[in-house]
């Protein structure tokens, strides 16, 4: 009989892991193994081939199935996982399974008469094609040169650079809006392409920009040949998804284009990590997982000893604060690559102007003379629905949810108006008159994009408006349609929230409206400043990147704001060295490093209780030594969703290792305090909403 081989494994399951397992067929670390656990089976990991289980050999149960279907993914992807997990405090089975294709973790996919061989097999059934043997790799280069325009000296310089290095190296391509930062990664990723190596391009939610994503897709086609492009996103049916992690991990695909999720994909060859609008909120997973795409790309590009391109108009205040600390090299793009002048910056300050629809005569005069110029006009609100409030002027009643605390939003729907909630999604009708006093007159308060969209519909009824938010758009496929006519000259006035602002290369684009971006002002979240910083200047960007003369109108009521005012200089730096004086003093990331315990009941006083408690043992882990600062638990800033109550617990420590040793002795101790049934919580490293 055959010496039974004894395996570690990681399964997707919410304890800690790994799990031991026998098997009578060889197996290697990064295959996969069908395993029965408890009454269940699992797809699973294996980790590593031992010489003895850790636990009494008797106990150990039989592996089902070894799965070769895909090659033992490499050695440096289970070191990513491992970081990943380590460093975020998740089980590693819950961060390496759910990093594969749906099919592929599936024990059913492999089971059953219609399965087959598995999925990965009647995949390539379907696609004959795809094993054929892979085409010459076309030249790089001369693809290149063949449609690219020539590069500008600092685009040229950038480019150098980043050609320079083959080891380890974090670059900082700090580039205004407009200044052809992407023809410096398809430099970079032209360069290493003819090195042999894969290139990983990351950009922010890809669904917004499709024309982006095809133009790019086309150039990375032409470099790296018709079936050497993977796009990887959460948008992709499940075989799409398989198909395209497929073709990176054989090698097939020499680039791969993806949203945050692409930056797990196992790639066996991977020379250059780029991370377009690296500043990017969508980079951060805000469920399961909370990882920084970024952050882990860096991590990869040193533990693989590759370079890694983080590039951005508005860097993160941590990636400049890496740059002026050396730790990162900053490449400039100071210019716009096509017209020379950036567009002028107004400040109309609100405070003694009688607003019409929450917009300004002298805003609503300048759009009249963009379009009797034949430019279009972006008017950018980042609020959605036709009004945020229904009130009752008699006895201020006003429209709340009754599961949240959040008012209902009024929207104008195909069927009507009806009220909506942001947070749980109930939608309500109208009342009539007001559920409290009767009073018929209803107003709503404020203004969303639809409001905005019917006021300037009717003063410029001529004007063809088209409006951009996440409710014109839910269908698939729309989003794109209205960018297309946007970009075929056949709208006039765009209105729309932050989906407007990334990434599209407007061409006609003469003035752009920024209304109501006090509202980010006086957040709590000391990052919201930056954010806003970032978005204005994304949305700014928008405007004359192909005529001169363009102008961008922020309305404010406090223009003397640092952000404003660093907006009215285009005056990246300067914002930067403000915001990092302040975070300096405050001791705020990145001169502090923050972890975030999130907790959820029915009841908050139970979820404060929960976290109260949480306090008390940290105090206890941290044995009278204070590097670790535990900061009362408050609830969230909208507390309750869906009869949910929230409360969050800041940790914060001026060093990372520090907070690292704490929240792992921490984890511990809370892992056995009996939690109330009803309550849920988990553990955020580096949150970036607070
Ligand atoms: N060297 C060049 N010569 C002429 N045109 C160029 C050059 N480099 C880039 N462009 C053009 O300049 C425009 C802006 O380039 P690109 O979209 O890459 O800018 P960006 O830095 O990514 O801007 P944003 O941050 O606003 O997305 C594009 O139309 C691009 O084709
Ligand atoms: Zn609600």
């Amino acid at each position: 009989m055959q010496a039974p081989i004894w395996l570690r494994v990681a399964l997707d399951v919410p304890l800690d892991g790994p799990f031991d397992y026998r098997s009578t067929t060889p197996v290697q670390a990064g295959q996969r193994v069908i395993v029965p656990f408890g009454r269940r089976q699992l797809v699973g990991m294996v980790l590593d081939v031992v010489d003895a289980p850790a636990v009494d050999p008797q106990l150990v149960r039989d592996v089902e199935r070894v799965l070769d279907d895909v090659e033992p993914l490499p050695a440096d992807w289970l070191r990513l996982t491992g970081f990943a997990a380590a460093y975020y405090h998740r089980p590693l089975g819950e961060v390496m399974l759910p990093a594969l294709p749906g099919p592929l973790r599936k024990p059913s996919a492999y089971q059953g008469k219609r399965a087959g061989a598995g999925p990965v097999a009647r995949l390539l059934a379907r696609r004959r094609r795809a094993d054929a043997a892979p085409t010459e790799a076309p030249d790089a280069r001369a693809e290149l040169a063949a449609t690219a325009p020539t590069l500008n000296p600092a685009q040229r310089e950038a480019v150098d650079a980043i050609q320079a290095e083959t080891g380890y190296a974090a670059f900082l391509l700090h580039g205004v809006t407009g200044s052809g930062k992407t023809e410096v990664y398809l430099h970079a990723a032209a360069h290493a392409l003819t090195r042999g190596r894969q290139v990983l391009l990351l950009v922010p939610e890809i669904n917004l920009t499709p024309q982006l994503q095809r133009a790019l897709v086309s150039r990375l086609q032409k470099m790296a040949g018709e079936d050497g492009v993977a796009v990887l996103h959460s948008g992709l049916a499940e075989s799409e998804r398989l198909a395209a992690w497929l073709a990176a991990v054989t090698g097939r695909a020499r680039v791969v284009l993806g949203t945050r999720l692409s930056l797990l994909t196992p790639l066996p060859q991977l020379g250059l990590i780029v991370v377009d609008e690296e500043h990017d909120p969508s980079y951060k997973q805000q469920e399961g997982l909370r990882y920084s795409a970024r952050d882990l790309a860096v991590w990869r590009a040193r533990d693989l000893d590759i370079p890694v391109v983080l590039g951005s108009a508005t860097p993160s205040l941590e990636t400049w604060h890496h740059a002026e600390r050396g730790q990162y090299r900053r490449l400039a793009l100071p210019a716009r690559a096509v017209a020379a002048t950036p567009p002028a910056m107004r400040l109309l300050d609100t405070r003694n102007v009688r607003l019409e629809q929450g917009m300004a005569p002298e805003l609503l005069a300048a759009i009249g003379k963009r379009l009797e110029q034949r430019e279009q006009v972006l008017v950018f609100l980042n609020r959605r629905g036709y009004a945020p409030v229904l009130h009752c002027g008699a006895c201020g009643w006003v429209s709340d949810c009754t599961r949240c605390s959040a008012h209902l939003v009024l929207h104008r729907a195909r069927a009507g108006t009806v009220l909506c909630c942001h947070h749980c999604g109930a939608r309500e009708r109208v009342p009539h008159a007001c559920p409290d006093c009767g009073n018929q007159d209803l107003q709503p308060m404020g203004r969303g994009t639809q409001r905005v969209e019917e006021h300037l519909a009717e003063r410029f009824p001529q004007a063809r408006i088209a409006r951009i938010d996440a409710d014109s758009t839910r269908l698939k496929g729309s989003a794109e349609q209205l960018f297309a006519r946007v970009h075929a000259g056949e709208i006039d006035i765009l209105v729309g929230t932050q989906m407007v602002a990334k990434g599209h290369d407007f061409r006609n684009l003469g003035l752009v409206g920024v209304l109501n971006a006090d509202a980010m002002l006086f957040s709590q979240d000391f990052r919201a400043p930056e954010r806003l910083f970032a978005q204005l200047m994304q949305v700014a960007g928008r405007a004359g990147r192909h005529l001169g003369g363009s102008q961008v109108i922020i309305q404010t009521g406090y223009p003397e704001q640092p952000v404003y005012q660093a907006l009215l200089r285009h005056d990246y730096q300067g914002f930067a060295a403000y915001g990092l004086a302040e975070r300096r003093s405050a001791g705020l990331p990145p001169f502090s490093f923050q972890a975030l315990l999130t907790a959820e009941s029915d009841e908050l006083a139970l979820t404060l209780g929960f976290l109260e408690e949480a306090r008390a043992l940290g105090e206890q882990c941290q044995d009278g030594q204070t590097t670790v600062m535990l900061y009362d638990p408050v609830p969230l800033r909208v507390v309750r969703v869906n009869r949910v109550e929230r409360a969050q617990l800041l940790v914060e420590s001026p060093h990372r290792p520090a907070l690292q040793a704490f929240l792992r002795a921490w984890l511990a101790a809370l892992a056995g305090v009996p939690s109330p049934r009803r309550l849920r919580w988990q553990l955020e490293v580096d949150p970036l909403e607070i």
